[in-house]
């Protein structure tokens, strides 16, 4: 669904040139839920502007759907906006009216492309578990309920993709999981591919894969070591002490062999002391040992 290779975005203010993506590569497969996590500033964000054509990558390359998104014009860059993705951002308020309800605000955006679609409306509150809220006015409406309002007009369109930066942000921890319940509802029911920026482990825990930007690049990633019900089923047995074992870490090897040491283990003995290290090979393995010093840590 998504292949991004080496993409950089560079945006350039009076005096300043800011880096926010140095070269990223990332792919995610048709039908997958994934989160993307990093520390404030790391480029979460503008990758998911890159990917929603909100903006244009500086250099790389940047395939959705089989679509080069760096090829295209203006029109074909509306038309990738209104036929390929949905947005769920975390301000929900930002694309939704509070003195209408929840079936006029999901019908506006229909009708404002010259469709009247109250059935359609209609369909998508009630996949998105609002069937019985719909002739509430927004302003009458929970922030989770909200949300969800914002995840139906997100759908109109059938959309390929659905982009939602922190959308979860603004909720409470029960809340937060009845929005991503949702997500993974819909994931499996229409087989929509998920893509969620997020700053909430809680979240990260409840998608099979999790990458992790820094600095403009990929990182690493978590994968999940069982399905998402095994564990629901384990967690009852046992207890949130599994938390730290749902997903098996990889650090992220680039193309020309490039790799990140996560922070954690630079820090053991002799590795900060230095810019260099040994790469031996043994056994298979590949060993990093501090430089100058001969002693094995790595
Ligand atoms: N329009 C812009 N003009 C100039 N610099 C920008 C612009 N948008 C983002 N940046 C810079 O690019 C870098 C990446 O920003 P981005 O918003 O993608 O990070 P983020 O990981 O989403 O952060 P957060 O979690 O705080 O939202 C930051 O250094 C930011 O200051």
């Amino acid at each position: 669904m998504i292949r991004c290779e080496g993409l950089v975005k560079i945006y350039k203010t009076a005096d300043l040139e800011v880096v926010a993506l140095q070269g990223l590569d990332m792919v995610v497969e048709d039908g997958e839920l994934m989160a993307i996590i990093g520390n404030s500033g790391s480029g979460k964000s503008t990758l998911l502007n890159m990917l929603g054509g909100l903006d244009k990558p500086s250099a790389g390359k940047l395939l959705v759907d089989g679509q080069d998104l760096l090829a295209f014009g203006e029109k074909e860059l509306v038309a990738y906006k209104r036929d390929t993705v949905g947005f769920v951002w975390q301000n929900n308020a930002r694309n939704l009216i509070p003195y209408l309800t929840a079936m006029e605000n999901v019908e506006l955006p229909m009708l404002l492309r010259g469709r009247r679609r109250r059935e359609r409306a209609k369909e998508l509150l009630e996949a998105v578990g609002l069937g019985d809220r719909m002739r509430n006015r927004l302003s009458e409406l929970s922030g989770g309920e909200q949300q969800r309002v914002a995840i139906a007009i997100a759908l109109a369109n059938n959309p390929r993709l659905l982009l939602a930066d922190e959308p979860t942000g603004s909720l409470d921890t029960k809340t937060s999981n009845q929005v991503l319940d949702l997500f993974r509802s819909l994931n499996r029911s229409i087989g929509i591919t998920i893509v969620i920026v997020t700053h909430d482990p809680q979240l990260a825990r409840k998608v099979d894969r999790v990458v992790q930007i820094r600095d403009g690049k990929t990182s690493a990633e978590m994968i999940r070591r069982v399905s998402y019900a095994e564990e629901l089923a384990l967690m009852d047995a046992e207890d949130a002490q599994r938390e730290a074992e749902s997903h098996i870490e990889y650090a992220v090897v680039d193309k020309a062999g490039r790799l990140q040491i996560p922070a954690g283990y630079m820090d053991a003995a002799g590795f900060k002391d230095s810019n260099k290290v040994r790469v031996e090979m043994e056994d298979g393995r590949i060993v990093l040992y501090p430089g100058e010093d001969a002693r094995k840590t790595g």
